[in-house]
């Protein structure tokens, strides 16, 4: 059974059809990337699975649960995690502070006040900058941070509740060319505890993390696959050749 299957998407906005029936389906410790020409519909699907959409008719189902009508912060507990949704740099804390909060988040108040947790939490907190190379920034307020160091920072925090599903919706834009090749190296060893849902316009950097993809166009699914199958894709080459 795969971790997370969305079957039948479709949303409609007015007059315009988002997804017309989208189909996506992600097993544990899979990365799955999502891609298809602007327009195509990807954020929404994201969003119709992370719950910042509600589809107008199609099912989402996580876990084995049906989560189509959970809001976003039941499908937060039962371990989906939205970079740039659920958390959200604070410029002016220290990145250490930044990721505790995200952290803490997740430790009731109790526990946090008499335990030792907090000790815990220090370790924690100072393992996630270690792993995303920010550990010689601790002390420094996050808006010191370059753009890419920031984008690290932000997949740290949504990491830090240990989701079972990590969504990232283009994590790379506006990062250079040796900020994405860092960003596909960090992303890489998670692959260990979570599984991974990623929009992407760098399809060569899709390519290189990604077990398997998605192709949406116009709403639908195109195709789908292992990154092999996509990449001889007839189908596909065509509606990127259409729109090159
Ligand atoms: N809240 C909304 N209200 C109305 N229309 C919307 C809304 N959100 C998305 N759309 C429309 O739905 C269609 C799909 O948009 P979506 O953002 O999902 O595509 P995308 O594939 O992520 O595009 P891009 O690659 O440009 O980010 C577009 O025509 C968009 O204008």
């Amino acid at each position: 059974m795969d971790l997370l299957e969305a079957r039948g998407l479709v949303k409609i906005f007015g007059k315009l059809t988002a997804l017309n029936g989208a189909d996506l389906a992600v097993a544990e410790n899979e990365f799955h990337g999502l891609i298809g020409p602007n327009g195509s519909g990807k954020s929404t699907l994201m969003k119709c699975v992370a719950g910042a959409e509600i589809p107008t008719s199609g099912t989402v189902t996580f876990g084995g649960r049906d989560i189509s009508r959970a809001s976003p912060a039941e499908r937060a507990r039962a371990g989906m995690s939205l970079k740039f949704q659920i958390t959200s740099v604070l410029p002016a804390l220290t990145l250490y502070d930044n990721i505790l909060l995200a952290l803490q988040a997740q430790t009731s108040l109790p526990r946090l006040v008499f335990s030792r947790t907090r000790g815990i939490l220090h370790d924690r907190a100072m393992a996630m900058l270690e792993q995303f190379r920010l550990v010689d920034r601790a002390a420094d307020p996050a808006s010191a941070l370059s753009h890419g160091q920031q984008q690290w920072l932000e997949i740290a925090m949504a990491l830090a509740p240990e989701p079972k599903l990590l969504l990232l919706d283009e994590p790379t834009g506006g990062m250079s060319l040796e900020e994405r090749r860092v960003t596909g190296e960090l992303l890489q060893p998670i692959k260990k505890r979570c599984s991974l849902v990623i929009v992407e316009h760098d399809l060569d950097f899709i390519r290189d993390i990604c077990d398997r993809l998605t192709v949406l166009d116009q709403g639908g699914v195109l195709d789908c696959g292992s990154v092999q199958h996509i990449q001889s894709s007839a189908r596909v080459q065509e509606v990127y050749l259409r729109r090159a």
